[in-house]
């Protein structure tokens, strides 16, 4: 057995599925792990990127985007990696975002996001339209959330790191599609992370389930009518998944599960097991309408499919929608946001539009900053309207799709798209800026190749020498600035070019190594 489940754990299992179903649960224990990867629809589609990777694929049934690959091959070691063409993410954790139904233009908000594969996953499926506010409530780990969201190449979307609490008084009834990949005592994952095996304790189940149900009540605040959310986890407890549920739909009328058809990979959920709590004096009796949808979850199990184990519910408010023509366009919130999620704003107002009205906290003059972006445009970017609202955050500029005062008191990680830090009245661009930016928009562009090493050179932050005649540059460009450097068409960071040598700009924290 590669890995040995905790004892009481096993106990558990075996009363809840019974002899025959509790045999083969065990012994996929035996089975390998499935390791998957997931591509990047925002850089790269998908029949692309089958032709562009050397790695052997196997679509996954539950996610169109979504591969299995060995895990042998390493997928971390290749530039395309680190030019953002793919996520890797375990397959099972791929299902959530699926059922979420996310349609570009819209608001959506994963709320427990660190550290962010499936964030990626939403932000490639609004295609950079709408807005994606990803919130995690662990500072540590928001730093690899907003790490991935800039390697993905994310343009709309706001990083925070809060409690649901206070983003429910600031945003109520904003959102169209709310995910709640809830914290949760992690039994389906002991496969993959033995160190969770290690470390369970049953302990943990009552003590998730509270915080599950505290953040769904917020979740529930967050979400507009009309509106959809998913709740899953990665664990098999019922504590944590029926019972949570019914809980809430005990608390929350206006809610209703919407029925998930069992197909080889999704099964139903498990209603028998609320009065298995309910015996052990662990649960409570529930109306039987309230019993009969949670049946209508759903769960993926290691003995039926090829992934880890997992419980999803997708989850509907009662209500009129908000017009969807309002949120079809990027950007479009203002800041004297009044009576609903939506407002209009003049399209013309896009990141050359509206000036800065003040100082920020360090006493550096907006107006003068946004002008330096300005300038940077004019010299290193092709003529392509950027979109999102220009702001200053902590002496740095971003393009957000809200607008400051939005986030006025919340604990604010990346208010947007991270384009720059001005010094001296001159902007650097920001890794971020490059990351999301397509060649197309770039002045000067500099490709190499994944065959030959030289993308991995730049990715360990080496000077490369580089004739003129091999930096593409844009109409009225000189080769004087910065260059947008992209492995086989697809960016991967920013250098400057001079007298045939490329200075390297690949940031030293993002470096191959
Ligand atoms: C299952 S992990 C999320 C994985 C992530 N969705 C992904 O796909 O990469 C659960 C996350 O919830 C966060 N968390 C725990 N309590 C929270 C709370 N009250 N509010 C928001 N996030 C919370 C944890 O820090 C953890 O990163």
């Amino acid at each position: 057995m590669a890995v040995q489940p905790p004892k009481g754990f096993l106990e558990r299992m075996k009363e809840l599925l019974g002899e025959e179903e509790y045999a083969a649960f065990y012994a996929s224990y035996d089975n390998p792990r499935f390791a998957g990867i997931r591509v990047n629809t925002l850089k790269i589609d998908s029949e692309a990127f089958r032709e562009a990777v050397p790695f052997e694929l196997r679509p996954i049934p539950w996610c169109e985007t979504g591969y299995y690959i060995d895990e042998q091959t390493k997928p971390g070691k290749h530039p395309y990696y680190h030019a953002g063409l793919y996520y890797i993410q375990e397959p099972s954790a791929m299902a959530p975002v699926e059922l979420l139904e996310v349609t570009p233009g819209e608001h959506v908000l994963d709320l427990c996001a660190a550290p962010g594969g499936k964030s990626t996953q939403i932000a490639a499926k609004l295609r950079g339209n709408g807005m994606l506010v990803t919130n995690d409530i662990n500072a540590e780990r928001t730093k690899a959330l907003a790490k991935n969201i800039e390697l993905y190449g994310v343009r709309n979307a706001v990083v925070l790191g809060e409690s649901p609490e206070r983003i429910a008084r600031a945003f109520p009834n904003f959102f169209d599609k709310i995910l709640i990949d809830a914290p949760c005592s992690g039994e389906g994952m002991f496969r993959k992370d033995e160190d969770m095996a290690r470390l369970w304790e049953p302990e943990w189940i009552r003590k998730y389930a509270g915080m599950q149900r505290d953040i769904l009540r917020s979740a529930a605040a967050l979400l507009a009518p009309g509106g959809r959310m998913v709740y899953s986890t990665c664990t098999f407890a019922p504590e944590e998944n029926e019972a949570t549920i019914a809980n809430f739909l005990l608390e929350h009328p206006e809610f209703r599960v919407v029925p998930l058809r069992p197909n080889d990979c999704i099964s139903p959920g498990r209603p028998e097991w609320l009065e298995w709590l309910a015996e052990r004096g662990e649960g409570r009796d529930y109306p039987s309408e309230i019993v009969a949808q949670t049946a209508m979850c759903g769960r993926l199990w290691p003995h039926k499919m090829e992934g880890e184990g997992h419980f999803l519910a997708v989850l509907e408010r009662q209500g009129e929608g908000q017009p969807q023509e309002e949120a079809a366009a990027y950007g479009n919130v203002t800041s004297d946001w009044e009576g609903g999620p939506r407002g209009k704003r003049d399209s013309r107002q896009g990141h050359r539009g509206r000036p800065g009205t003040g100082h920020d906290a360090k006493g550096v003059d907006e107006r003068e900053l946004l002008e330096s972006w300005r300038a940077f445009s004019r010299e290193h970017l092709s003529e392509a309207e950027l979109p999102g609202e220009p702001l200053l955050f902590g002496g740095n500029v971003y393009l957000s799709p809200l607008t400051k005062d939005r986030l006025d008191g919340l604990k604010v990680v990346r208010p947007g798209w991270y384009v720059g830090s001005v010094k001296n009245g001159r902007l650097t661009p920001g890794q971020p800026l490059a990351t999301a930016l397509s060649p197309s928009e770039a002045a000067r562009v500099l490709d190499l190749s994944a065959a030959d090493g030289e993308a991995i050179r730049y990715l360990k932050g080496e000077t490369l020498q580089v004739e003129a005649a091999r930096i593409r540059c844009s109409e009225n460009a000189g080769l004087k600035g910065y260059v947008l450097v992209t492995v086989d068409g697809y960016s991967l960071g920013w250098g400057k070019w001079q007298d045939g040598m490329l200075k390297n700009e690949y940031p030293a924290g993002w470096r191959w190594t």
